[in-house]
């Protein structure tokens, strides 16, 4: 399966295939003309997809870096460490990185190789399903400050995305569950029926058979509003839906508690909670929200008094003017942007 981004000159290749990884240096021979390649992964995904990979780059003069794996090496700290790597491997502008792993591997890889040399190509090879629904498509690159999430990034977009769904067999139901909340965010931002079909399901191992095309729904779904608003000014706020209290969850625990998917389940069924309350949501989506996460594995609430995140939500990005927007829905499937003020949380309690 192939979709495009159209992006003008920034356009990109997305391929969704199962086995794709083993043939990955075909695919990328396609969009790289170049000599020498820096792959970058975690310690935990390198050794068990890094000689699959070096294997089908036999062409290339192949170098690799291994960082830990984790949300705290999304940090400015790490940087220095990939500059090194690139410079000692003598990566030019005429080379290529790739980004091997998941969303972390590939917010960090991305933002050091939009940076370096003010930019050298780079391609994203997602191994998680967060980082194959999500993160790895739309050029949003970025690390981690200890005042907030991603608050130092670009936009810089990939030259393809190779993902493989297989890859997903190695990965821990933890990461699975996460991964399932950015897809529970899609259907209910845009998708009534990818939403149903999530709800039709008792746990996940009744939905892998459809795994491959809920991973395409989602990318698709994704390419549209990116193409629509590739630098996040409006439409592309829609893939915020819960993030305003999720980054403010994964900050308030300094990174290392919440994970990113669990964060964002809590912030969807609070802030429809919330809304709903207000009347700005139809009744019951919160509660639906609430079985799809049970289903998936996903928490619904972390046990804080909303009072100790207003700090950290001012300094959400989706901030205009000294105002916030928040992301509701009116109903499943149909989302929008509601511009307010702190207020707005101001009765939530804890969530
Ligand atoms: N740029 C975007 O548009 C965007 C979108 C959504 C999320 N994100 C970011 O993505 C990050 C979270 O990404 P994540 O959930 O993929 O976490 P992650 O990258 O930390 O991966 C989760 C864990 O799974 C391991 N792993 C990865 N692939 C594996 C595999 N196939 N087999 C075995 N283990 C494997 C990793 O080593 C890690 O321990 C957050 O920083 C979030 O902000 C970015
Ligand atoms: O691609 C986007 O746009 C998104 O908002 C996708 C989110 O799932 C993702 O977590 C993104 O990194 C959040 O971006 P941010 O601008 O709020 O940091
Ligand atoms: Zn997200």
């Amino acid at each position: 399966m192939e979709l495009t981004v159209n992006l003008g000159k920034n356009s990109y290749p997305i391929l969704i295939k199962n086995g794709i990884l083993s043939h990955a240096g075909e695919w990328i021979a396609k969009v790289f003309t170049g000599k020498k390649i820096m792959i970058i992964s975690d310690d935990h995904v390198f050794p068990i997809y890094g000689n699959t990979l070096l294997a089908t780059l036999s062409d290339y003069e192949c170098h690799s870096l291994v960082l830990p794996h984790g949300e705290t090496i999304k940090s400015f700290q790490t940087l220095p460490s990939i500059y090194a790597a690139l410079l000692d491997a003598k990566i030019s502008r005429s080379d290529l990185v790739i980004a091997l792993g998941g969303g972390v591997i590939g917010d960090l890889v991305g933002f050091a190789a939009a940076s370096y040399l003010r930019g050298v190509r780079f391609i994203q090879i997602p191994t998680t399903l967060l980082a194959q629904v999500d993160s790895s498509v739309g050029g949003k690159v970025a690390v981690d400050l200890p005042q907030g999430k991603n608050l130092v990034g670009a936009f810089y977009h990939p030259k393809m995305v190779l993902i493989d769904p297989d890859v997903l067999d190695t990965l821990p139901a933890h990461f699975i569950s996460d991964g399932m909340g950015e897809v529970i965010k899609y259907g209910c931002i845009k998708d009534a029926a990818l939403f149903e079909t999530l709800m039709s399901c008792s746990s996940f191992e009744e939905l892998k058979p459809q795994l491959a095309s809920v991973i395409l729904r989602c990318v698709d779904i994704k390419r549209v509003v990116v193409e629509a608003d590739p630098y996040d000014t409006g439409e592309r706020m829609l893939l915020n839906f819960g993030h305003t209290l999720a980054h403010t969850i994964e900050q308030h625990y300094h990174y290392e508690r919440e994970s990113h998917g669990e964060a964002v389940a809590i912030g969807m069924y609070q802030i429809c909670r919330i809304a709903e309350a207000k009347g700005l949501t139809a009744s019951g989506c919160a509660a639906s929200i609430k079985k799809a996460l049970d289903i998936y594995g996903l928490p619904h609430t972390c046990g804080l008094p909303i009072e100790t995140l207003k700090n950290a939500m001012t300094l959400d990005k989706k901030n205009l003017n000294g105002n916030l927007n928040v992301i509701l829905l009116h109903e499943i499937g149909k989302s929008y942007i509601y511009p307010t003020e702190i207020q707005f949380f101001k009765e939530a309690g804890g969530i």
